[in-house]
């Protein structure tokens, strides 16, 4: 189970997040929801950790997760972070082997094939397109099998095709007991598989509680979440 205990960042005494806490137990997935500069984004780098917590501490298991020894964490974000002077099969490799597995040419072939990249692998990635990008991001997310994936708008970029491939993975990794956190503006397939929500506004968490189960009801909840005074919706933080 991922946790968040109290978690805050603070900047030049400006609340950037927090504090919040939360569950995501193995095989669920949590949607966090805001408006723009509602610290999402910022959630996501405190519980990756590439940003440092001003308060409060993240776990895996029970235990502390510190920068040593940290659980196998996987981000796929609207930023690829890719390299575009390398091809499709050169990134891989580097993302792969950063992980101190040893990368197989077959994994590599395995993993383009999944996300429909296999035509493309020795291509500079500066030439691919926006989805395509996404996709092999996608692709280094499958090979780097992490315990814990942090969806920051995953959508973005993604054709029907891509959209309909995202969420058949994130219904695998869910029956493959990943825990997931997932930032999304949008209620759409992959709403479906959400167990848990969190609505964030300006830094503070408005609702915290189990997702409903249709985009209507999501939108309704989210706009008297955001309309309602904060701790009278928070259903259990
Ligand atoms: N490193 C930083 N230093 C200072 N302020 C920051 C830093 N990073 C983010 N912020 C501020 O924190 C607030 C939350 O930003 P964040 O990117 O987390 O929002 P978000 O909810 O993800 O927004 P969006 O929906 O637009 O992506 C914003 O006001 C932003 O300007």
């Amino acid at each position: 189970m991922l946790e968040a205990h109290e978690l805050a960042k603070y900047v030049a005494h400006r609340n950037l997040v927090g504090p919040v806490s939360f569950q995501v137990p193995r095989g669920e997935i949590m949607a966090v929801m805001g408006p723009n500069g509602a610290g999402k984004s910022t959630l996501l780098k405190l519980l990756s950790g590439l940003m440092k917590a001003s308060e409060g501490k993240v776990t895996w298991q029970g235990s502390n997760v510190k920068n040593e020894g940290r659980p196998a964490m996987g981000m796929l974000s609207h930023q690829t972070y890719l390299y575009s002077s390398l091809t499709g099969k050169e990134n891989l490799y580097f993302y792969g082997s950063i992980t101190g597995r040893e990368i197989t040419p077959a994994q590599i072939e395995d993993v383009l094939q999944k996300v429909g990249l296999e035509w493309d692998g020795d291509e500079e990635v500066g030439r691919y397109s926006r989805g395509m990008q996404q996709r092999l991001a996608m692709a280094r997310l499958l090979l780097q099998d992490p315990e814990i994936i942090l969806l920051d708008e995953p959508q973005t970029g993604l054709d029907q095709a891509g959209l309909k491939l995202l969420c058949e993975f994130i219904r695998q990794w869910k029956a493959d007991g990943k825990a997931m956190v997932l930032v999304t503006h949008s209620c759409d397939d992959i709403f479906g598989l959400v167990d848990r929500l969190l609505i964030l506004k300006k830094g503070h968490p408005a609702y915290l509680g189990e997702c409903p189960n249709s985009p209507e009801e999501v939108l309704k909840l989210y706009q008297e979440a955001l309309q309602g005074s904060e701790k009278s919706l928070c259903s259990d933080s």
